[in-house]
């Protein structure tokens, strides 16, 4: 069956390694402009759906169809072009350019890290830096060098240089791990925000956050899903709380 109705349909999506299914027959569809949680014990296969959907690791079988496009058959460089954009667990901003050029050239037209003479700062791409600095909270430290940012502002500055690609799909691996309290509030906040024109993926292990943020929540185990739906229906899901929110 092939749904277009979705902005991403995971279809029976297999992948073993030496015969081991990391995931195993999958089955997820997500909505446009929605915000989907993964949760689910260490080794459950969150971090490995990502890796697939993003082209990092081939599948064994099953499809992932993006806007009904065949993501499985493109390398992880289409995936990007294609409008899919994955922020790993450590921030990879470049700390010695300030927070302007960092999101500067993030741009998709814009200059490389080794810039370019020809390059010309447009004011399209201005208006872009200044609206995603907004979003992210670092308006006032546009000119500051990276490395001086705090590790949440770290965090904040590498979504907004995936934002400044205007992906549709934004996958985020544990994006509050080592943030203040006030940091996971900000970053609730900035989530709620960015989602509502894009559909964003995130795997999450503090569920007072997953509460935050999540429409929806699949919570995964032993590469299968066990359990989907609204936090407070999976929340009280007996066989999730036996094998992971119990622990
Ligand atoms: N490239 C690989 N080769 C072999 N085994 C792998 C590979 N990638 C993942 N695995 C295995 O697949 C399983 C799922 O791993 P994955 O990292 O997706 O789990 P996770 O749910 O993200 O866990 P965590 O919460 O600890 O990050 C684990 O048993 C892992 O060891």
């Amino acid at each position: 069956m092939s749904n277009t109705d979705f902005v991403l349909a995971v279809e029976d999506l297999t992948v073993s390694f030496d015969g081991f299914k990391a995931v195993d027959s999958l089955t997820m569809y997500i909505d446009k402009n929605e915000l989907r949680v993964l949760v689910g014990p260490n080794g459950a296969g969150k971090t490995t759906v990502l890796d697939l959907i993003c082209g990092k690791t081939k599948s064994t079988a099953g499809s992932i169809k993006f806007n009904n496009i065949e993501l499985t058959k493109l390398s992880e460089h289409e995936i990007v072009r294609s409008g899919v954009g994955r922020k790993f667990q450590n921030p990879s901003i470049y700390e010695n350019l300030s927070v302007y050029q960092n999101l500067e050239v993030s741009y998709p037209k814009g200059r490389g890290v080794f810039g370019s003479l020809t390059f010309k700062r447009t004011q399209a791409v201005e208006d872009r830096v200044r609206k995603v600095a907004e979003d992210i909270m670092l308006t006032e430290f546009l000119d500051m060098e990276s490395a001086l940012l705090s590790h949440g502002q770290k965090q904040w500055l590498e979504i907004g240089m995936l934002l400044m690609q205007e992906p549709e799909l934004l996958m985020l691996d544990e994006p509050v791990a080592g943030m203040s309290a006030k940091e996971r509030d900000q970053t609730a906040d900035l989530l709620n925000r960015i989602c509502q024109n894009r559909s964003v993926i995130v795997i999450e292990h503090d569920m007072e956050f997953v509460k935050k943020i999540a429409h929806k929540v699949t919570v995964l185990h032993q590469g299968k899903i066990l359990a989907e739906g609204p936090m407070d229906k999976v929340q009280s899901d007996e066989k999730v709380i036996e094998v992971y929110l119990g622990h």
